[in-house]
């Protein structure tokens, strides 16, 4: 009976072991996490669970029975140190070692961290802590207008402190979205009390505040480091597999060792529709890359050729993004101020879009961006 091992159970492990069932898998299944919770979802960790408005038992991937029922071996707790590619094993924290058929590896990615005592947000435990110190009202600064540095803001401010965040860009995601519609975000956090500092960057997280590169210290009673996540990438690259990025794949998701695949944040896959590798770390991709990296486990012909998708609410403002921006030279938007739709265009071809408070559009800009087509702005 052949033995499918799964590294890291996050949303990317979970769902492939999910698929490997439901396609008719009659091996052994065995799903291995470093973290003691069973695999759940990371973006309520920074909206509703953060503010207290979602229970804890829904941000869960499937329910705890469903693993046994499934006849998967969910091993928690458990972290996976070194990879024989050659002998098809994985060894484990405790001394044993597990032999293979087909490994996946979707060890996802971790916070990068700040000297100091900032706070970081990736795990179910890191959102209570935060939540617990909004709700003690105060000051409290976040380093970084990202995704998660934005998020966190507008959790904090709505638990009712006094947010400020620092971020070096001259707007907020800045390098995802470009300077024409950061500036939608900054005025959003703005209107609702943030103190944006832009183009300043943080010099030392100090026991009661912040110093930044201006000298100037910001008194806080919590820092939060929102300054971006690194995959985890240490047991591949020493097991000798292809590592950029991320664990660098083919469009099927296989690694450079044949029987060795990745999918989610960890993974750097061949993008047909770009020509080119990405490293997408966003949740779409971790639901359906796990299952797609499953099917091309069970030899199947896969292309994973998803339009990168995320989604974020800060605020009154709910937006989808999709496609990438990199090597945009024009951006169209269309609409009002907190409900338009953005396009991002290289050479007159969509290639990434943005809907602002309009829903159920997602489908006509990713099919635009799949069209490849040369596009006239006034269409
Ligand atoms: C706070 C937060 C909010 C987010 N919000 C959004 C959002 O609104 N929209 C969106 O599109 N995306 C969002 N994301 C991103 C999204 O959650 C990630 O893309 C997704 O979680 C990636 O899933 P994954 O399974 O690849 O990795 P992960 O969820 O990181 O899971 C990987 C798991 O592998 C384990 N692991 C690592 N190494 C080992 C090892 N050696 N042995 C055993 N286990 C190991 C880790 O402990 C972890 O549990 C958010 C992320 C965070 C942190």
């Amino acid at each position: 009976m052949a033995t499918f091992v799964i590294v890291g159970a996050g949303l990317a492990g979970a769902k492939a072991a999910q698929t490997l069932r439901e396609e008719g898998f009659d091996g052994e299944v065995v799903l291995i996490g470093a973290e003691e919770e069973r695999p759940y979802e990371r973006p309520p960790l920074s909206k509703g669970y953060l503010q207290g408005r979602s229970e804890r038992e829904k941000i869960f991937v499937h329910p705890p029975y469903w693993y046994a029922d499934q006849e998967i071996d969910l091993r928690l707790g458990v972290t996976v140190t070194g990879i024989a590619l050659d002998a098809h094993e994985v060894a484990l924290d405790d001394g044993s070692r597990m032999s293979y058929d087909k490994l996946l590896i979707t060890t996802g990615a971790s916070p990068r961290t700040l000297p100091g005592q900032a706070y970081t947000l990736r795990t179910v435990a890191d959102s209570e802590a935060l939540k617990a110190g909004f709700a003690a009202g105060g000051r409290v600064v976040i380093i970084g207008a990202g995704w998660i540095g934005l998020e966190s803001a507008a959790a904090a401010r709505e638990a009712g402190c006094e947010v400020t965040v620092v971020e070096p860009a001259p707007t907020p995601l800045h390098r995802v979205l470009g300077p024409e519609l950061g500036e939608v975000f900054a005025n959003v956090h703005r209107r609702h009390g943030v103190d944006l500092r832009l183009g300043v960057s943080a010099a030392e997280v100090e026991a009661d505040g912040v110093r930044l590169g201006t000298g100037e210290r910001l008194p806080a009673d919590l820092v939060v480091a929102g300054v971006g996540a690194a995959p985890n990438v240490n047991l591949a690259r020493e097991a000798g597999l292809e590592v950029g990025d991320g664990i660098l794949t083919d469009a099927a998701l296989r690694t450079s060792h044949p029987d060795v695949y990745a999918a989610g944040d960890v993974a750097e896959s061949y993008h047909p529709l770009y020509g080119r590798r990405l490293r997408v770390e966003h949740w779409a991709n971790a639901l359906n890359g796990g299952p797609a990296a499953a099917r091309s486990m069970l030899g199947q012909e896969v292309v994973y050729d998803r339009v990168p998708y995320f989604y974020t609410d800060q605020f009154d403002l709910g937006m989808e993004f999709s496609g990438d921006t990199r090597g945009y030279d024009q951006v169209v938007t269309r609409g009002e101020e907190l409900e338009f739709i953005a396009y991002w265009l290289r050479e007159g071809r969509v290639i990434a879009g943005m809907n602002v408070n309009v829903w159920d559009v997602v489908d006509d800009i990713q099919r635009l961006i799949r069209s490849g087509g040369p596009l006239p702005p006034q269409d």
